[in-house]
């Protein structure tokens, strides 16, 4: 479990976040919720190390922590909103990139890779790069170079809001699936019904700093 307490962020004499508690369960499904400007981004970037808090502590697991220590356990995994994809780098190359530079073996990143582009459907396109490739495979592709690199919990930033709407409901499966691997997951989402359709609790960020958290 990881636990931020009285989390606080403002740019300049704006505050953007307030005293915040957030609570992230082992292997459930976090959605943040709230409306445009309310700081969610911020927040997520706050989960992942991306974006120091002026204020508030980190226990993970009973043990205090910082963001940093986090990120440099390689404990948060973040898909980024625009997918953030290498344009001159195969889907495979995407995946088994950061591992490799982490000193994994060549032959084991491609191993690894190859099962995750198996179970987001992604064989067929081990050797496309991504200009080639649709909204909801760029997205998978985003999620498989995430988990290629192993971390116990998985950040999504507004994950259907670069997709058609249609794909709503195969994103909200997708997050099932990851789900029922045994991942922890936080995903930001402006939009309450794929709220609902996926998450365990929800944490509603207000604008001007109030917050409440609910199962
Ligand atoms: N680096 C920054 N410098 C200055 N202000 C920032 C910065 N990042 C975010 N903000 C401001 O902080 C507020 C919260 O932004 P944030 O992107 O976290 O909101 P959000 O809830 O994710 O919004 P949206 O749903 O529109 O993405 C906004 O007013 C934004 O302009």
């Amino acid at each position: 479990m990881l636990e931020l307490k009285n989390i606080s962020k403002r740019f300049g004499d704006q505050v953007v976040l307030d005293n915040l508690d957030v609570t992230i369960e082992d292997q459930k499904t976090l959605a943040i919720v709230g409306p445009s400007g309310a700081g969610k981004t911020t927040l997520l970037r706050i989960i992942a190390g991306l974006t120091p808090a002026d204020s508030g502590s980190f226990t993970y697991n009973g043990q205090a922590t910082s963001a940093a220590e986090l990120r440099k356990q390689g404990v948060i995994g973040v898909v980024f909103q625009g997918f953030e994809l290498f344009p001159n780098l195969s889907v495979l190359k995407n995946i088994t990139l950061a591992p490799t530079l982490q000193g994994v073996g060549a032959a084991a990143a491609e191993k690894h890779a190859r099962s995750l582009m198996d179970q987001l459907d992604l064989e067929a396109q081990a050797n496309a790069y991504p200009y080639s490739l649709s909204g909801g495979q760029k997205q998978r592709v985003a999620i498989a170079r995430a988990l290629a690199l192993d971390p116990k919990i998985l950040l999504y930033d507004e994950p259907t809001s670069a997709l058609d709407p249609n794909l709503r409901q195969s994103v909200a499966d997708l997050i099932a699936s990851v789900k029922q691997q045994g991942m922890t997951q936080v995903v930001v989402t402006h939009d309450m019904e794929f709220a609902k359709m996926v998450a365990d609790a929800t944490l509603t960020v207000a604008k001007q700093g109030s917050e409440s958290n609910e199962a």
